[in-house]
C-alpha cells in the first residue's frame, strides 16, 4: 500500500496520502460543457505503480457466480477471480445512475479512502475498475448479513454478543482514526457479519481526513449523528464515538435514545433532553450503561472516546476484554449469523429510479474509478456551472 504522497512530474500533480489526496495543481478538462445539469470531466493523471491497483484486472477476470445485494446503483455480486479462485463481492455501479443522483463525490471520495486504508476489521478494497457503462469496486465478501438486518431479526442481544459486536466496531474504528480519518456514518446498515460472526466496518462515502478547520459539515444518518454535527460545529473522533454508543443502546434497549421522522424533530429531542439508561434490562450490568451514558454524552469535550481509543478500551465495561485474541480473530464468535438468512433475492427487482434524461451518455462513459486499459487516467466528474462536485452528501 502506498503511504506517501506521490508526485507526478510530467502533470506537476500530487496524489494519495495515508490522509487523502494533498493537492491537485494539474487538470485537463476532456468533455465540453453543453448543459447546466452535464458532467464535464476532469482527468487527473496518476502513476500506475503508485496504487494496489493493478490496471490489468477487469471484469474479465472474474467469474460471476450469483447477486448477494443490491445497492444505490447497481447490484453487488459474489464473485470468484478466475485466477487463484478466491471469493470477493464486486460492487456494479451504473455510471448513469451515479451521475443521476449526484454521487460521483460520495462514490469516488469511498475509493480514494479504501485505497490507502487496510484492515481486518473493515471491508478492503482489492481492485478498482471500470466498463463503458459501469464502476467496479471488488471487496473483501462478508457473507453474514448486515447489522440492521440482524437487529430487526434478533430484536435484543445480550450483553456478551452487544460486547463481542462493539470490540470489533472499535478494533476497526481505532485503525481509521489512527490514519486520520473519521468514518462519519457508523450505523448498523453500514456493519457486515462474515460467517463466523466477526463484523466489519464498510461504506466510506463521507468519510473523510479529519483536520481541526475542516469537520464542520453537517453529514450522516440522523440518528446515529452526533449533536455536534447535527449543529454544524466542528467535529472529530468523538462524532464516531457517540455513534457506537447509540448502537449499543439500541442492541441493549431494542431502540435508538433520540427519535425522530427526519433530521429536525432529532435534533429537537437532543436539545431538550440527555437520554441515559437509567433502567437495566435484565441480564445487563451496570457497567455496561455507564458505557453507554459516557458514549452518548451530548457534550463532545465530555464524551467518552473524545480522548481516543486508550480511554474507551480502559473503560471498566471492557476492562478484561481479549483484545489480542480478537485481532488474532482466534475467539469464537457469540452471535453467529445462520448461513443464506441474510439477503431477500426479491430485493434485486428492476430498478424504478429516473435516470437523468440530460446526462450525456458519451461524457459519462468517461467517468473513471481505477486505470482505463489504455490511458491509465482516474477521474472525477465536476457540475457544469459550478465548480462543486456532484455530491450525495
Ligand atoms: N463486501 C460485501 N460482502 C457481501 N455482501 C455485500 C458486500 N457489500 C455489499 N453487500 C451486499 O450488498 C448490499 C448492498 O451493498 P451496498 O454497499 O452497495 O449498499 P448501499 O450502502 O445501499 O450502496 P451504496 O453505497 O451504493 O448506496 C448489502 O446490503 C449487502 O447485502
Amino acid at each position: 500500500m502506498n503511504r506517501n504522497i506521490d508526485y507526478h512530474r510530467k502533470t506537476n500533480s500530487y496524489y494519495f496520502s495515508p490522509l487523502g489526496i494533498k493537492k491537485k495543481t494539474s487538470k485537463r478538462t476532456i468533455v465540453s460543457q453543453q448543459g447546466p445539469r452535464e458532467p464535464s470531466l476532469v482527468i487527473h493523471q496518476i502513476r500506475p505503480e503508485t496504487s494496489d491497483i493493478s490496471q490489468s484486472v477487469n471484469k474479465n477476470s472474474y467469474s460471476y457466480l450469483y447477486p448477494i445485494g443490491r445497492g444505490g446503483f447497481g447490484k453487488v455480486w459474489k464473485v470468484e477471480m478466475k485466477r487463484g479462485k478466491e471469493l470477493f463481492a464486486m460492487k456494479e455501479m451504473l455510471k448513469l445512475r451515479v451521475i443521476s443522483k449526484r454521487s460521483v463525490h460520495s462514490v469516488m471520495n469511498e475509493r480514494k479512502i479504501l485505497e490507502v486504508l487496510k484492515d481486518p476489521f473493515l471491508v478492503n478494497m482489492h481492485y478498482a475498475f471500470q466498463d463503458r457503462e459501469n464502476l467496479f469496486l471488488v471487496l473483501d465478501l462478508k457473507n453474514g448479513g448486515d447489522l440492521r438486518y440482524h437487529i430487526s431479526k434478533t430484536k435484543k442481544f445480550s450483553e456478551i454478543q452487544a460486547k463481542f459486536i462493539i470490540a470489533c466496531i472499535l478494533c476497526g474504528l481505532n485503525y481509521i482514526h489512527s490514519n486520520g480519518i473519521l468514518h462519519r456514518d457508523i450505523k448498523p446498515e453500514n456493519l457486515v457479519f462474515d460467517e463466523r460472526g466477526y463484523l466489519y466496518i464498510t461504506d466510506f462515502g463521507i468519510a473523510r481526513v479529519w483536520t481541526p478547520e475542516n469537520a464542520k459539515d453537517t453529514s450522516g444518518t440522523p440518528g446515529y449523528m452526533a449533536p455536534e454535527v447535527i449543529f454544524r460545529q466542528n467535529h472529530g473522533i468523538a462524532a464516531d464515538y457517540f455513534a457506537v454508543g447509540i448502537i449499543l443502546y439500541e442492541l441493549m434497549m431494542g431502540r435508538r435514545p433520540y427519535v425522530g421522522r427526519d433530521r429536525k424533530e432529532i435534533r429537537d429531542h437532543i436539545i431538550s433532553k440527555q437520554a441515559r439508561i437509567a433502567e437495566l434490562p435484565v441480564g445487563w450490568s451496570e457497567e455496561a450503561a455507564d458505557f453507554v451514558n459516557k458514549l452518548i454524552q451530548r457534550k463532545a469535550s465530555y464524551r467518552l472516546g473524545n480522548k481516543g481509543f486508550g480511554e474507551v478500551k480502559d473503560h471498566p465495561w471492557l476492562k478484561d476484554f481479549p483484545w489480542k485474541d480478537l485481532s488474532d480473530m482466534a475467539i469464537a464468535a457469540p452471535y453467529v449469523p445462520k448461513s443464506q438468512d441474510n439477503f431477500d433475492p426479491r430485493t434485486l427487482g428492476d430498478w424504478k429510479d429516473d435516470i437523468d434524461p440530460t446526462i450525456d451518455l458519451a461524457s459519462s462513459q468517461n467517468l473513471f474509478i481505477g486505470y482505463s486499459y489504455d490511458e491509465r487516467v482516474f477521474c472525477e466528474t465536476k457540475s457544469a456551472g459550478h465548480k462543486k462536485s456532484f455530491s450525495s452528501v
